[in-house]
Protein backbone atom coordinates (compact mmCIF):
# COMPACT_ATOMS: atom_id res chain seq x y z
CA UNK A 1 0.00 0.00 0.00
CA UNK A 2 1.38 3.21 -1.06
CA UNK A 3 1.70 5.68 2.03
CA UNK A 4 3.68 9.19 2.50
CA UNK A 5 3.62 11.69 5.27
CA UNK A 6 1.22 14.24 5.71
CA UNK A 7 2.32 18.00 6.82
CA UNK A 8 -1.49 18.99 7.54
CA UNK A 9 -1.61 15.88 9.73
CA UNK A 10 1.54 16.44 11.18
CA UNK A 11 0.61 19.89 12.49
CA UNK A 12 -2.75 18.72 13.74
CA UNK A 13 -1.09 16.21 15.81
CA UNK A 14 1.68 18.63 17.66
CA UNK A 15 -1.65 20.64 18.32
CA UNK A 16 -3.40 16.99 19.68
CA UNK A 17 -0.32 16.60 21.30
CA UNK A 18 -0.42 18.69 24.23
CA UNK A 19 -3.86 17.58 25.45
CA UNK A 20 -2.11 13.77 26.24
CA UNK A 21 -1.06 15.22 29.75
CA UNK A 22 -4.62 15.43 31.04
CA UNK A 23 -5.76 11.91 30.11
CA UNK A 24 -4.70 8.84 31.70
CA UNK A 25 -4.08 5.44 30.20
CA UNK A 26 -6.40 2.56 30.59
CA UNK A 27 -5.25 0.08 33.19
CA UNK A 28 -7.85 -2.22 34.47
CA UNK A 29 -6.27 -4.27 31.91
CA UNK A 30 -3.36 -4.27 33.72
CA UNK A 31 -0.79 -4.88 30.63
CA UNK A 32 -3.04 -1.97 28.59
CA UNK A 33 -0.75 0.31 30.67
CA UNK A 34 2.72 -0.60 29.54
CA UNK A 35 2.38 2.25 26.70
CA UNK A 36 3.79 5.74 26.71
CA UNK A 37 0.89 7.73 27.40
CA UNK A 38 2.38 10.48 24.89
CA UNK A 39 2.19 8.91 21.59
CA UNK A 40 0.00 10.14 19.03
CA UNK A 41 0.03 8.48 15.50
CA UNK A 42 -2.86 8.77 13.25
CA UNK A 43 -3.61 8.08 9.14
CA UNK A 44 -6.20 8.40 6.64
CA UNK A 45 -6.91 6.12 3.89
CA UNK A 46 -8.28 8.27 0.80
CA UNK A 47 -10.53 6.11 -0.94
CA UNK A 48 -10.40 8.54 -4.53
CA UNK A 49 -6.68 8.39 -4.71
CA UNK A 50 -5.71 5.04 -6.52
CA UNK A 51 -1.74 5.53 -5.70
CA UNK A 52 -0.52 6.25 -2.35
CA UNK A 53 -3.94 6.05 -1.09
CA UNK A 54 -2.60 6.97 2.63
CA UNK A 55 -1.38 9.48 4.51
CA UNK A 56 0.22 9.22 8.12
CA UNK A 57 1.63 11.27 10.69
CA UNK A 58 3.45 10.70 14.21
CA UNK A 59 4.38 7.00 15.21
CA UNK A 60 2.83 5.22 12.27
CA UNK A 61 4.24 1.65 12.94
CA UNK A 62 3.53 1.51 16.29
CA UNK A 63 0.96 -1.21 16.99
CA UNK A 64 -2.30 -1.04 19.75
CA UNK A 65 -4.85 -3.29 20.30
CA UNK A 66 -8.44 -3.01 19.23
CA UNK A 67 -10.16 -3.42 21.94
CA UNK A 68 -14.33 -2.17 21.58
CA UNK A 69 -12.90 -1.30 18.06
CA UNK A 70 -13.60 -4.80 17.42
CA UNK A 71 -17.40 -4.70 18.56
CA UNK A 72 -18.01 -3.32 15.21
CA UNK A 73 -16.51 -5.77 13.33
CA UNK A 74 -17.43 -8.59 15.03
CA UNK A 75 -21.05 -7.25 14.64
CA UNK A 76 -20.46 -7.37 11.00
CA UNK A 77 -19.47 -10.97 10.87
CA UNK A 78 -22.37 -12.18 13.45
CA UNK A 79 -24.63 -10.53 10.76
CA UNK A 80 -22.88 -12.06 8.15
CA UNK A 81 -23.49 -15.60 9.73
CA UNK A 82 -26.94 -15.13 11.59
CA UNK A 83 -28.71 -12.29 9.77
CA UNK A 84 -30.86 -9.40 11.15
CA UNK A 85 -33.74 -11.19 12.89
CA UNK A 86 -31.77 -13.60 15.24
CA UNK A 87 -28.72 -11.07 16.08
CA UNK A 88 -31.07 -8.13 17.25
CA UNK A 89 -33.83 -10.81 18.75
CA UNK A 90 -30.96 -11.01 21.51
CA UNK A 91 -29.38 -7.48 21.16
CA UNK A 92 -30.96 -3.77 21.31
CA UNK A 93 -30.84 -1.00 19.02
CA UNK A 94 -30.46 1.95 21.46
CA UNK A 95 -28.04 3.58 23.04
CA UNK A 96 -27.47 3.30 26.73
CA UNK A 97 -26.04 6.80 28.02
CA UNK A 98 -24.32 4.55 30.25
CA UNK A 99 -20.44 3.72 30.57
CA UNK A 100 -19.73 0.50 28.41
CA UNK A 101 -19.15 -1.66 30.73
CA UNK A 102 -22.47 -0.87 32.98
CA UNK A 103 -24.58 -3.78 34.29
CA UNK A 104 -27.71 -1.37 34.70
CA UNK A 105 -29.44 -1.92 32.12
CA UNK A 106 -29.28 -5.47 31.69
CA UNK A 107 -31.96 -5.79 34.74
CA UNK A 108 -34.16 -3.00 34.06
CA UNK A 109 -34.31 -3.76 30.27
CA UNK A 110 -37.44 -6.26 29.19
CA UNK A 111 -35.96 -10.06 28.83
CA UNK A 112 -32.46 -8.66 29.99
CA UNK A 113 -31.32 -7.95 26.63
CA UNK A 114 -28.68 -5.52 26.10
CA UNK A 115 -29.56 -2.38 24.96
CA UNK A 116 -26.76 -2.25 21.76
CA UNK A 117 -23.75 -4.23 20.59
CA UNK A 118 -21.26 -1.68 21.36
CA UNK A 119 -21.70 -2.11 25.52
CA UNK A 120 -20.13 -4.40 26.38
CA UNK A 121 -23.51 -6.41 27.17
CA UNK A 122 -24.13 -6.29 23.59
CA UNK A 123 -20.33 -7.22 22.52
CA UNK A 124 -20.45 -10.25 24.43
CA UNK A 125 -23.76 -11.61 23.24
CA UNK A 126 -22.62 -10.84 19.64
CA UNK A 127 -19.30 -12.62 20.12
CA UNK A 128 -21.39 -15.52 21.42
CA UNK A 129 -23.11 -15.81 17.78
CA UNK A 130 -20.09 -15.93 15.49
CA UNK A 131 -20.49 -19.11 13.83
CA UNK A 132 -17.75 -22.24 15.23
CA UNK A 133 -18.09 -25.61 16.84
CA UNK A 134 -15.83 -24.33 19.51
CA UNK A 135 -13.78 -21.30 20.88
CA UNK A 136 -10.91 -21.88 18.61
CA UNK A 137 -12.98 -22.40 15.04
CA UNK A 138 -15.08 -19.19 16.11
CA UNK A 139 -11.87 -17.28 16.96
CA UNK A 140 -10.07 -18.03 13.92
CA UNK A 141 -13.16 -17.04 12.12
CA UNK A 142 -13.07 -13.43 13.32
CA UNK A 143 -9.42 -13.57 13.10
CA UNK A 144 -9.63 -14.84 8.64
CA UNK A 145 -12.54 -12.26 8.69
CA UNK A 146 -10.11 -9.04 9.77
CA UNK A 147 -7.60 -10.58 7.91
CA UNK A 148 -9.87 -10.00 4.37
CA UNK A 149 -10.45 -6.64 5.32
CA UNK A 150 -6.89 -6.17 5.47
CA UNK A 151 -6.52 -7.19 1.99
CA UNK A 152 -5.03 -10.73 3.38
CA UNK A 153 -2.25 -9.41 5.35
CA UNK A 154 -1.66 -11.80 8.74
CA UNK A 155 -2.91 -10.28 11.64
CA UNK A 156 -1.74 -11.00 15.35
CA UNK A 157 -3.10 -10.56 18.86
CA UNK A 158 -1.20 -9.17 21.89
CA UNK A 159 -1.00 -12.53 23.94
CA UNK A 160 0.04 -10.66 27.24
CA UNK A 161 -3.30 -8.43 26.70
CA UNK A 162 -5.36 -11.03 25.97
CA UNK A 163 -4.15 -12.86 29.27
CA UNK A 164 -4.04 -9.92 31.32
CA UNK A 165 -7.56 -9.13 30.63
CA UNK A 166 -8.63 -13.13 30.78
CA UNK A 167 -7.80 -12.72 34.13
CA UNK A 168 -9.13 -9.91 35.40
CA UNK A 169 -12.02 -8.93 33.67
CA UNK A 170 -14.56 -10.39 36.82
CA UNK A 171 -17.06 -7.36 35.62
CA UNK A 172 -17.48 -9.12 31.88
CA UNK A 173 -18.03 -12.59 33.05
CA UNK A 174 -20.81 -10.92 35.54
CA UNK A 175 -22.45 -9.92 32.75
CA UNK A 176 -22.21 -13.14 30.97
CA UNK A 177 -23.39 -14.62 33.56
CA UNK A 178 -26.17 -12.86 34.02
CA UNK A 179 -27.39 -12.89 30.27
CA UNK A 180 -26.81 -16.94 30.66
CA UNK A 181 -29.47 -17.21 33.18
CA UNK A 182 -31.68 -14.87 31.06
CA UNK A 183 -31.27 -17.40 28.17
CA UNK A 184 -29.51 -14.59 26.06
CA UNK A 185 -26.24 -16.54 25.16
CA UNK A 186 -25.80 -20.13 25.51
CA UNK A 187 -22.31 -20.64 24.83
CA UNK A 188 -19.95 -21.65 28.15
CA UNK A 189 -18.81 -18.32 29.84
CA UNK A 190 -15.04 -18.60 30.30
CA UNK A 191 -14.78 -19.80 26.40
CA UNK A 192 -16.69 -16.79 25.29
CA UNK A 193 -14.64 -14.28 27.56
CA UNK A 194 -11.32 -16.55 25.98
CA UNK A 195 -12.69 -15.57 22.37
CA UNK A 196 -13.95 -12.14 23.30
CA UNK A 197 -10.34 -11.29 24.83
CA UNK A 198 -8.41 -12.39 21.89
CA UNK A 199 -10.44 -10.31 19.89
CA UNK A 200 -9.88 -7.13 21.81
CA UNK A 201 -6.61 -8.02 21.74
CA UNK A 202 -6.63 -8.14 17.64
CA UNK A 203 -3.15 -5.53 17.20
CA UNK A 204 -2.61 -3.28 13.93
CA UNK A 205 -1.58 0.18 13.32
CA UNK A 206 -2.95 3.11 12.41
CA UNK A 207 -2.67 2.78 8.44
CA UNK A 208 -4.39 -0.54 9.05
CA UNK A 209 -7.40 0.72 10.84
CA UNK A 210 -7.61 3.73 8.49
CA UNK A 211 -7.81 0.92 5.60
CA UNK A 212 -10.94 -1.05 7.38
CA UNK A 213 -12.09 2.77 7.36
CA UNK A 214 -11.77 2.76 3.82
CA UNK A 215 -14.05 -0.31 3.62
CA UNK A 216 -17.11 1.12 5.48
CA UNK A 217 -16.33 4.47 3.69
CA UNK A 218 -17.29 2.44 0.33
CA UNK A 219 -20.48 0.98 1.73
CA UNK A 220 -18.13 -2.89 2.28
CA UNK A 221 -16.25 -2.72 -0.78
CA UNK A 222 -12.27 -2.90 -0.56
CA UNK A 223 -10.64 0.19 -1.59
CA UNK A 224 -8.28 -1.54 -3.87
CA UNK A 225 -10.34 -4.46 -5.61
CA UNK A 226 -13.72 -3.00 -5.04
CA UNK A 227 -14.94 -6.25 -4.22
CA UNK A 228 -18.02 -6.38 -1.77
CA UNK A 229 -16.40 -7.47 1.22
CA UNK A 230 -19.21 -6.83 3.72
CA UNK A 231 -22.88 -6.53 2.67
CA UNK A 232 -24.01 -3.59 1.64
CA UNK A 233 -26.98 -3.15 4.16
CA UNK A 234 -24.50 -4.76 7.12
CA UNK A 235 -22.06 -2.04 6.59
CA UNK A 236 -24.96 0.78 6.66
CA UNK A 237 -26.13 -0.87 10.27
CA UNK A 238 -22.24 -0.99 11.68
CA UNK A 239 -22.23 2.85 10.31
CA UNK A 240 -25.17 3.70 12.32
CA UNK A 241 -24.32 1.91 15.44
CA UNK A 242 -20.94 4.05 15.69
CA UNK A 243 -22.65 6.94 15.29
CA UNK A 244 -25.08 5.94 17.64
CA UNK A 245 -22.89 4.36 20.41
CA UNK A 246 -19.68 4.23 18.80
CA UNK A 247 -17.80 6.85 21.34
CA UNK A 248 -19.82 5.35 24.17
CA UNK A 249 -21.63 7.75 26.64
CA UNK A 250 -20.21 10.65 24.32
CA UNK A 251 -21.73 9.70 21.26
CA UNK A 252 -24.16 12.71 20.96
CA UNK A 253 -21.52 15.39 21.54
CA UNK A 254 -19.13 13.52 19.19
CA UNK A 255 -22.03 13.46 16.57
CA UNK A 256 -22.52 17.15 17.35
CA UNK A 257 -18.71 18.09 17.02
CA UNK A 258 -17.92 15.54 14.40
CA UNK A 259 -20.27 13.83 12.77
CA UNK A 260 -19.03 10.84 11.19
CA UNK A 261 -19.34 7.07 12.17
CA UNK A 262 -16.51 6.32 14.85
CA UNK A 263 -15.47 3.76 17.06
CA UNK A 264 -13.20 3.75 19.83
CA UNK A 265 -11.10 1.59 22.06
CA UNK A 266 -9.60 1.54 25.55
CA UNK A 267 -6.48 1.39 24.14
CA UNK A 268 -6.70 4.73 22.40
CA UNK A 269 -7.52 3.79 19.01
CA UNK A 270 -10.72 5.39 17.11
CA UNK A 271 -11.85 3.82 14.08
CA UNK A 272 -13.23 6.86 11.83
CA UNK A 273 -15.47 6.64 8.70
CA UNK A 274 -16.34 9.28 6.15
CA UNK A 275 -18.84 8.11 3.75
CA UNK A 276 -17.41 7.93 0.22
CA UNK A 277 -13.91 9.68 1.15
CA UNK A 278 -11.96 8.30 3.96
CA UNK A 279 -11.09 5.63 6.58
CA UNK A 280 -9.50 7.15 9.49
CA UNK A 281 -7.25 5.18 12.27
CA UNK A 282 -5.99 6.86 15.15
CA UNK A 283 -4.24 5.64 18.00
CA UNK A 284 -3.14 8.02 21.68
CA UNK A 285 -3.72 5.86 24.62
CA UNK A 286 -4.59 8.94 26.75
CA UNK A 287 -8.56 8.85 27.55
CA UNK A 288 -10.64 10.90 28.88
CA UNK A 289 -13.02 10.04 31.58
CA UNK A 290 -15.39 8.36 29.60
CA UNK A 291 -12.59 6.20 27.84
CA UNK A 292 -12.23 8.15 24.77
CA UNK A 293 -8.35 9.40 23.33
CA UNK A 294 -8.31 12.95 24.35
CA UNK A 295 -5.63 13.50 21.36
CA UNK A 296 -7.56 11.07 19.11
CA UNK A 297 -10.83 13.40 19.48
CA UNK A 298 -8.85 16.73 19.33
CA UNK A 299 -7.66 15.25 15.73
CA UNK A 300 -11.21 14.56 14.72
CA UNK A 301 -12.64 17.63 15.62
CA UNK A 302 -10.32 19.66 13.70
CA UNK A 303 -10.08 17.69 10.59
CA UNK A 304 -13.94 18.09 11.00
CA UNK A 305 -14.08 21.63 11.16
CA UNK A 306 -11.59 22.58 8.44
CA UNK A 307 -12.23 19.76 5.79
CA UNK A 308 -16.25 19.50 6.88
CA UNK A 309 -16.80 15.89 7.82
CA UNK A 310 -19.87 15.69 9.19
CA UNK A 311 -22.41 14.24 7.54
CA UNK A 312 -25.37 15.62 8.87
N1 LIG B 1 -14.17 0.14 25.83
C1 LIG B 1 -13.39 -0.84 25.51
O1 LIG B 1 -12.51 -0.71 24.65
C2 LIG B 1 -13.60 -2.06 26.32
C3 LIG B 1 -12.91 -3.30 25.78
C4 LIG B 1 -12.35 -4.15 26.87
N2 LIG B 1 -11.78 -5.32 26.29
C5 LIG B 1 -13.43 -4.51 27.87
O2 LIG B 1 -14.21 -5.40 27.63
O3 LIG B 1 -13.53 -3.91 28.91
Amino acid sequence: MGCKTNAELEEIIEQAKILTKDGKVADYIPALSNVDSSSVAAAIYHIDKVSNPCTYAGNFEQKFTLQSISKVLILALALQDRGYQYVFNKVGMEPTGDPYNSIIKLETSTHSKPLNPMINAGALAVTSMVKGNNAEERWHRIKAFVECLLDGKTITYDKEVAQSEYETTNLNRALCYFMKQHGVIESDVNELIDVYTKQCAIEMNCLDLARIGAVFALNGKDPVTGEQMIDNEIARVCKTFMVTCGMYNASGEFAIKVGIPAKSGVSGGILGVVPGKYGIGIFSPALDEKGNSIAGLEILKIMANRHHFSIF
